[in-house]
């Protein structure tokens, strides 16, 4: 930690842990748990966004498996080059929508290779169990295209029919190298891929969208926990979007979900509580007709308006969350008019890295007269206003998909059922502790994440048992938190190692 500190620079710091990555992975870990809240900003968002951008020129190992159109017709044959055989979680994009930073392409593999350090670090799966895969099909990043450090495919996207064979190909491939139990989870691609890979692939595959679901679930926690600060239900809650993309409509339709088994309005009621707006404006039934499919649900009866500010001002919603990729949105007007009609507005702004942030936590709190409960995709320091210190949390699915995955691995789960979505959160939620709420905290610190993913995969093995048929690993334990403490990787060293001892252990441990 001493040595990483020097730099000043954040990349730097990331080019320094990734070559620990490759060198000590032990040691990269242990520094990762012990130093958990000062290294996952440099692991992951922001930093993990500025390396993507910058990959080809900062690129030393691969890190993951390059699968490229090229490879057509023979990815088992490269999946069988990965070295280690005994793989539980793959973590996959094609590079289209990385953070809310658009295509990067062939570079987009700094996300798998974060996501699942973050697998390990954070939920305790084996590192050698892992995973990080790139399905490079090209970029249209013509910048990209033009730099001579580009590593990936030099040519358009292919898409179409010669897209969806290649997918199927690495997706029946995957199958039949590490069996059904092997958890892909599909990251950061496009929305027009996204939903249809999901709906595709749920029903033979354990697959799992991190955008899509695991965003809804860490959402809904939030939520959920929100609600103790500012009193009402769910139902009782108005919640208007900026983005109707795969982060803004998952979460969307969870929290109706959620509303629904609440209240035991059929789910057409309940998705009439909550609003988006796209690039185009609110999205009203006038606009119905030439909606992508995943919006239609959300084309309610009003008229069509353009801005954020105006729709913010006909809907009133309690609750404004942004997943929109576009910084700077939730302008000054947009949160004064938030804080004209509600005592304590809920705003999210999902957005990553910190650059595409809807607005800081500064703006949150200093435009809002410090009424604001308030959370981010990526961190913020905490804001001193109107003589207090307010600590925003960070609505991140980090909580969530390492304890998710853990919880399917350790249950041998085969499929993926969105109660479990629910009970992840609902397990989130109730790891907020009075102590949390009393600081304005919605999320519990990062620095309990180990305990509070062995919560989440309990809960999500226990729903997996429960629903039947969907846990293999029988019998089932009877007490699953201690199971799944007990089934996390620890990059323990021995306790009794004195100092030159340990530094010819670092160095020559295998994991
Ligand atoms: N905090 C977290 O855990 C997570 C955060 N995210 C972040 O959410 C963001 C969006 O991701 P995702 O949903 O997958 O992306 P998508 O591309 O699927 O969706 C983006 C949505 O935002 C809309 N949009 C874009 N720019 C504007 C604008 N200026 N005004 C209004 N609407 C706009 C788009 O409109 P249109 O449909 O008209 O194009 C689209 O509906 C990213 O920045 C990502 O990093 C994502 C997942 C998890
Ligand atoms: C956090 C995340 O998954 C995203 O921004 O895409
Ligand atoms: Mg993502």
């Amino acid at each position: 930690m001493h040595m990483l500190r020097q730099y000043q620079v954040p990349l730097q710091r990331y080019m320094a842990l990734m070559d620990l990555q490759e060198r000590n992975e032990r040691l990269f870990y242990k520094l990762l748990m012990d130093n958990v809240e000062e290294l996952l900003p440099i692991v992951y968002t922001p930093t993990v966004g500025e390396a993507c951008q910058k990959w080809g020129s900062i690129y030393r190992r691969p890190q993951g498996l390059y699968i490229s159109l090229r490879e057509k017709g023979r990815i088992l044959d490269v999946l069988k080059n990965w070295p280690e055989r005994n793989i539980q979680v793959i973590v996959v994009t094609d590079g289209e929508r990385i953070l809310g930073l658009g295509d990067l392409g062939c570079q987009g593999m700094g996300i798998p290779v974060g996501k699942l350090a973050l697998y390990t670090a954070l939920g305790g799966v084996r590192p050698s169990a892992c995973l990080p895969v790139m399905i490079d099909v090209g970029t249209n990043n013509e910048k990209l295209l033009n730099d001579e450090f580009y590593i990936g495919l030099r040519q358009k996207r292919a898409n179409g029919q010669e897209y969806a064979e290649l997918m199927d190909e690495f997706m029946t491939a995957v199958k039949q190298n590490y069996g059904e139990k092997v958890l892909i989870q599909f990251e950061d691609f496009a929305n027009h891929n996204a939903f249809e890979l999901l709906a595709k692939y749920r029903r033979t595959h354990l697959v799992f969208n991190d955008d899509i679901q695991g965003t809804a679930s860490v959402v809904l926690a939030g939520l959920v926990a929100a609600l103790k600060l500012v009193g009402g239900t769910l139902a009782e809650h108005t919640f208007l979007f900026l983005g109707a993309g795969e982060a803004g409509t998952g979460i969307a339709e969870l929290i109706a979900l959620e509303m629904s088994r609440q209240t035991k309005a059929p789910l057409e009621e309940t998705r009439k509580k909550i609003w988006l707006v796209d690039s185009k404006g609110l999205i009203v039934d006038s606009r119905k007709e030439s909606l992508q499919h995943f919006k239609k649900p959300w084309a309610h009866e009003h008229e069509h308006l353009k801005g954020l500010l105006d729709a913010v001002k006909a809907i009133k919603p309690t609750v404004l969350i942004g997943s929109s990729g576009a910084g700077k949105t939730f302008t000054k007007e947009v949160i004064e008019a938030m804080t004209s009609f509600n005592e304590k507005p809920v705003i999210f702004a999902l957005s990553n890295p910190t650059s595409q942030s809807e607005c800081t936590a500064e703006e949150a709190y200093q435009w809002s007269k410090a009424r604001a409960i308030f959370a981010s995709g990526s961190p913020f320091d905490p804001v001193e206003c109107h003589g207090q210190t307010f600590v925003p949390g960070q609505a991140n699915n980090a909580y969530i998909f390492p304890g998710f995955g853990l919880g399917l691995v350790i249950s041998g789960a085969i499929r993926v059922h969105d109660d479990m979505l629910l009970a992840a959160s609902e397990a989130l939620a109730r790891q907020v502790t009075q102590e949390n709420f009393d600081k304005g905290l919605i999320y519990p610190p990062f620095s309990n994440i180990r305990k509070i993913s062995a919560h989440i995969a309990a809960e999500v093995a226990a729903k997996a048992y429960e629903l039947g048929g969907l846990a293999t690993r029988l019998p089932r334990p009877a007490n699953l938190v201690k199971y799944a403490e007990s089934c996390m990787y620890s990059p323990n060293y021995a306790a009794t190692a004195d100092h030159r001892e340990l530094r010819f252990f670092y160095f020559f441990s295998p994991e």
